[in-house]
């Protein structure tokens, strides 16, 4: 069988299994972490073991019983071979879009003065969704995978998703929540919020708005990740992601001892790229919001831990759709801070939503 080395599982089997019960994180630019067949899940989300364990869990890490697990079967794939594994032909569906939480958001955007003076915030992340009904077929997660695997190629985004036969996530993220490296005694992640329309493909400068918005999220970095050793902050960056652009700005964490896997979750997430700052008012914020519209696993962690690799990596689970049996549904947000605009935050989001439909190859309605 081609695709996965040293297993005795037929190929068809294989898809058939993996499309059922699966979970895709991406391991390296080329490779991808798949796991399939039964989910074994470990209630201490520390659990470690020679197996590439994953971690999916919801938002606020409330319920750990089902955020850890191993799969029965593993393999690490090249991003080509599984593409031509998936061969789950191309049935077109017409998605029926309705957005939820624009009133909430644009309420949000407009009233952020007030909310800032009154619970000390300096930047929340507000989120609407656009839903649509469907009847959960596998075939369909299948050719989302493909689209995902060629969409996302030219850009700096990495692959997640896991899924059964009722529930799922997948996306292509360029968020990473952190990547841990024994070795050098390092965690490296990036900072990364201040949002453009892109069109060309050359430096432009930072305004004053963005730029705020984009020190927060340092700031937030380095004080969660100060107790554990020397934070160093590189230079700011921009990236392109085909219609937007994003600032970044790497940071590494070189620690004073080998922090587990979940300290280091717990510490990070949620950053205020996703969440709000500073963390302690922000994640009052944060469950207020949800209580108006929950969230689900919009902007969760999403990551690995595969010892006998010595890689350890979570990502942030955005530009991505969750779905059950009769829903579909793509989230975005942004950052507000002192000075946002609600139609310029508006436009934002209508970006990233388009974003997110040309990573599926589903067809963009005015
Ligand atoms: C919240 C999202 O993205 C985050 C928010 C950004 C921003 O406000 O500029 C940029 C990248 C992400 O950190 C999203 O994609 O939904």
């Amino acid at each position: 069988m081609a695709p996965i080395r040293n297993k005795p599982y037929p190929a068809f089997d294989m898809i058939e299994a993996f499309l059922n019960n699966g979970s895709l994180l991406q391991f390296d630019k080329k490779r991808l972490l798949i796991g399939w067949g039964e989910k074994i899940f470990r209630d201490n989300p520390s659990y470690s073991s020679e197996k590439p364990t994953f971690y999916f869990p919801d938002f606020f890490l409330e319920d750990e019983t089902k955020a850890t697990f191993n799969h029965e079967f593993n393999s690490l794939i090249e991003v080509d071979e599984l593409t031509e594994s998936l061969n789950v032909g191309s049935e077109s569906y017409d998605y029926k879009w309705e957005t939820e939480g624009e009133l909430l958001f644009k309420e949000t955007v407009d009233k952020h003065n007030e909310c800032f003076q009154t619970n000390r915030l300096k930047k929340v992340v507000p989120y609407v969704f656009e839903a649509a009904k469907w009847q959960l077929k596998k075939e369909r997660i299948g050719q989302w995978i493909r689209s995902l695997i060629k969409e996302s190629k030219p850009f700096p985004l990495s692959l997640y998703g896991t899924w059964d036969e009722h529930f799922g996530l997948l996306g292509a993220t360029p968020e990473i929540l952190f990547n841990l490296d024994e070795d050098k005694k390092e965690l490296k992640t990036i900072a990364l919020a201040g949002t453009l329309e892109s069109t060309i493909n050359e430096k432009v400068l930072i305004d004053q708005k963005t730029f705020q918005e984009h020190q927060f999220v340092i700031e937030g970095i380095r004080e969660d990740l100060s107790p554990f050793g020397k934070v160093e902050i590189g230079e700011r960056e921009q990236a392109d992601f085909g219609n937007l652009l994003h600032f970044f700005t790497p940071i590494i964490l070189k620690w004073n001892t080998f922090p587990s896997f979940f300290e280091m979750i717990r510490a990070l997430h949620p950053t205020p790229a996703l969440g709000a700052y500073p963390k302690f008012e922000g994640f009052q914020w944060l469950k207020k919001y949800n209580e108006a519209l929950p969230r689900y696993r919009f902007g969760a962690p999403a990551g690995f831990s595969f010892p006998a690799m010595n890689k350890y990596c979570c990502y942030v689970a955005i530009r991505g759709m969750q779905w059950d049996d009769k829903e579909v549904r793509i989230g975005a947000g942004c950052g507000i801070v002192k000075g946002s605009k609600r139609d310029e935050e508006w436009k934002e989001i209508k970006l990233k939503m388009s974003m997110i439909k040309k990573l599926f190859q589903i067809p963009i309605k005015p």
